[in-house]
């Protein structure tokens, strides 16, 4: 088999690549550690971890997971360029964030292509990541040149004004869902605050970060502005635990989250976290039948169900219960799994064996728990060879399931919709917010007030009404009780990216007490 072998600033190869990459062919040779503005081999590790392309089951990428001394230097990296960069105006910064934008706008299709490559999801889908990804950097280039304090009379021509001031060098850590993405969510409000930036994607996902590092580079940010550590649970502590680090935003699942709290919380670091969700959606009998089946599938089966908002805990109007399952399970049936790489692919594999039989044992435990599964569930093989080794399974759908089922309480992170009947709104209500979690939550209906009175007894962070799983950019995103804390996108994520200091003027004689 033939092996391509791509650097992406390479601008010839760039241009050819994405014509010629295809499902199994690609190979990553090169350092994945970035620091001090270029690729490096980190000087200590801590073990190797192998990246996969997840359709064919193929490893793409060995590497050392960065020790100690390695996330030190890239502490320190990030620490001169900081000097530098927070020096800059917001409109200076503005302008390379622009920079970047417009290059992965340019390089858009070739960055969803690794993306699909690393992570599986479909390359329909990969693009979308990448189009939010540039629209993250310039919507908080466009930010950088507003951000500005106060200014307040005190008596006798006193004043005092407030400056909002970077926080320092920020340690990024990111799940491996959305690699590229999450990247851009937390670099955009980072550096258009002023901050630096050290960032570990996870180590199954180790590839496009880099390229984002090095695109920043390329757009003009201070060399070891943006760093790149990879490895896994103990290259992330020496991060959190490193005093060089001001603030940890973290991407991934809750018990991890509650580690990461608890270091950050020994160096008394500022921290947000997006945690992980099992969402309620609540269909009315009176919404939009085709709306509501679309919404659900939105809900559910993005990049293979492995969204933390997904609205997985679907409750249907009894009314409507059979009409709803019937829409769903034939669409369902229709989702075209495969090569995510081709273009009318619409669902991949998922994101490792050990994944896939996580899944499949919560499915196991749903059937002996009484759930009826009325399609899916199972592993599937694409019909073209090289796919064979890849880690797909058909998309699920299940009744007969109830509220205190494994199930409908843990978060699976695969393509499983439950459906739940219900009967009147206030026994949904209190069934739907029945849940340690609060990141996501939806509702389909016509009827105008019942839509806003039901979100607003809905206790999650982003709520949907007659849609789901649109994340502009524009809007805050984050969650309610264990699904995390503090928000990412839209104005609000420069309050998480950067501190207020307040500077009181005398401009008479001290009045003391003395
Ligand atoms: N709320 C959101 O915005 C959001 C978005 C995507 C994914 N998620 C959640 O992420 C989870 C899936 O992602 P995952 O499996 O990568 O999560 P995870 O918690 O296993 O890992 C997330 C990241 O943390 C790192 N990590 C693991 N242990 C660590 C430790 N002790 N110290 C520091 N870093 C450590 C991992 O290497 C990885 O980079 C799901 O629960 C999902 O809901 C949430
Ligand atoms: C872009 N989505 C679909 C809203 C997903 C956001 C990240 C969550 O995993």
């Amino acid at each position: 088999m033939k092996l391509y072998h791509v650097r992406l600033l390479i601008p010839k190869i760039r241009l050819a690549m994405s014509r010629s990459l295809t499902t199994g062919t690609f190979q990553n040779t090169q350092p994945l550690n970035y620091r001090g503005g270029k690729r490096v081999q980190p000087i200590d590790s801590v073990g190797q971890e192998q990246a996969y392309e997840p359709s064919t089951g193929r490893v793409i990428a060995t590497f050392d997971c960065s020790g100690e001394k390695e996330v030190n230097e890239a502490i320190q990296s990030a620490k001169t360029a900081f000097k530098e960069w927070s020096q800059k105006s917001g409109m200076e910064r503005g302008r390379i964030l622009l920079e970047a934008a417009r290059i992965i706008r340019e390089r858009a299709e070739d960055l969803a292509t690794i993306e699909t490559i690393n992570n599986g999801k479909s390359i329909s889908e990969a693009k979308i990541d990448i189009e939010i990804s540039w629209m993250t950097l310039e919507y908080y280039a466009g930010l950088a040149g507003s951000m500005a304090g106060q200014h307040v009379q005190l008596p006798g021509g006193s004043f005092a004004y407030t400056r909002r001031e970077p926080l320092g060098v920020c340690a990024g850590i990111g799940a491996w869902n959305y690699p590229f993405q999450i990247a851009c969510w937390k670099a955009g409000p980072a550096l258009a605050c002023g901050n630096a930036m050290v960032y570990k994607p996870s180590p199954f996902t180790a590839i496009t970060v880099v390229l984002l590092a090095e695109i920043f580079a390329e757009a003009g940010v201070p060399t070891g502005l943006f760093n790149v550590v990879q490895g896994g649970a103990a290259t992330g502590e020496f991060l959190c635990k490193n005093p060089g680090v001001a603030k940890v935003s973290f991407t991934g699942s809750v018990p991890t989250g509650s580690k990461i709290m608890e270091m950050a919380a020994k160096g008394i670091k500022p921290v947000t976290l997006e945690l992980g969700g099992k969402s309620p959606l609540i269909i009315f009998p009176d919404s939009d039948l085709e709306n509501a089946v679309n919404g659900a599938m939105m809900a559910n089966f993005l990049t293979q169900g492995q969204v933390c908002c997904n609205g997985t805990r679907v409750f249907v109007h009894r009314d409507i219960l059979d009409k709803f399952t019937d829409s769903v399970v034939s669409k369902v049936k229709k989702i075209k799994i495969g090569d995510p790489l081709l273009d009318d692919t619409r669902m991949g594999p998922l994101i490792n064996q050990l994944h896939r039989e996580r899944v499949l044992g919560f499915l196991k435990t749903a059937r002996e728990q009484g759930a009826k599964v009325l399609t899916g569930g199972e592993p599937y093989t694409p019909e073209d060879p090289k796919l064979k080794g890849g880690f797909y399974i058909s998309p699920c759908v299940l009744a007969n399931v109830r509220d205190d089922m494994t199930c409908v309480k843990e978060e699976i992170f695969g393509p499983v919709m439950s459906i739940l009947p219900f009967d009147t709104e206030e026994e949904v209500l209190e069934r739907a917010n029945n849940s340690s979690y609060g990141l996501a939550g939806g509702v389909f209906t016509n009827d105008i007030q019942r839509a806003h009175r039901v979100v607003a007894a809905l206790q999650a962070g982003m709520c949907f009404i007659n849609n789901y799983n649109v994340s502009p950019v524009e809007l805050p995103f984050g969650g309610y009780k264990k699904s995390g804390f503090g928000r990412e996108n839209g104005q609000v994520a420069i309050e998480y990216y950067s501190q207020l200091k307040t500077v009181c003027v005398e401009m008479g004689k001290v009045e003391t007490v003395f």
